[in-house]
């Protein structure tokens, strides 16, 4: 009988009232449960209270969150914030470093939102801090005043690149995305091959050239409801299954 696999999950280090926790949104754990079939493993914003690569010896897959809160911009050479942005200094200190080491270790990776630019970041590349004030791009922010269904609608389409890991889902060529993000790839880390891209060229998706396994990030959130959305249900599948082989495989 084949192991379930055990799939990490990056979590925010968030002050909820006076005390600091480690949190990991519910549609997240959700999704790794019920569409990629892993068994979720929240994985603490305490790097040093973990050996990465012994930790990615237990892992089977590793899916990075998105978040409210911005990569800090020192980790890309880039301008300093503007004063009151969110960032998560424990979160950048641990999915940094891990997401070289599980590529290392050949562990799937599935990075959403935040967790898209964090691969970016992690193996060379840089952001656009606020895409909206940067031509030709779109406002690619969420009506925050709307109701979670608004905010999580579809917002634009994204046309998949051709040969690529997304394309070889099945999927058509062009798919409709929500948008909840502010900031964006500016400058591609070497490595990463393109997926696909917004209408305003904007880069949505992009996997790692030379990944040993399923290695691939989006912009938008399939996390969002996947059960409901075909295209997020076969992206999730898809990094199931390369977690499941991982899990036979050991
Ligand atoms: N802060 C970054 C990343 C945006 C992002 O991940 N949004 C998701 C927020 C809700 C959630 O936790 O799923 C940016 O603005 O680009």
């Amino acid at each position: 009988m084949s192991r379930q696999p055990l799939i990490g999950i990056t979590a925010c280090n968030k002050q909820i009232g006076l005390h600091p926790y480690h949190i990991a949104g519910d549609k997240y754990v959700r999704a790794v449960a019920l569409a990629a079939g892993g068994m979720p493993l929240i994985i603490p914003a305490l790097v040093e209270a973990f050996d990465l690569p012994r930790l990615l010896e237990h892992l089977d897959g590793l899916l990075l969150t998105g978040s409210p809160s911005n990569v800090d911009p020192h980790f890309y050479q880039g301008a300093t914030s503007a004063p009151g942005t969110a960032h998560d200094p424990a979160r950048d200190a641990i999915t940094l470093p891990l997401i070289l080491a599980a590529l290392e270790a050949g562990v799937p990776l599935l990075g959403i939102c935040r967790g898209f630019q964090e691969i970016n970041v992690a193996l060379g590349g840089s952001l656009h801090q606020n895409v909206h004030s940067v031509a030709p791009y779109q406002d690619h922010r969420e009506p925050k005043d709307q109701p979670l269904e608004v905010q999580y609608a579809p917002r634009h389409v994204v046309r998949l690149e051709p040969g690529g890991v997304l394309s070889g889902l099945g999927l058509a060529s062009e798919i409709h995305v929500n948008s909840i993000h502010a900031q964006g790839v500016d400058r591609l880390a070497p490595g990463l091959r393109i997926e696909a891209r917004a209408p305003d060229g904007l880069i949505e998706a992009f996997s790692v050239e030379a990944a040993r396994s399923f290695a691939v990030g989006v912009q938008w959130h399939p996390e969002w409801q996947v059960q409901a959305n075909p295209d997020s249900l076969a992206l999730f599948q898809a990094f199931g299954r390369a977690c499941r082989a991982r899990a036979q495989n050991r």
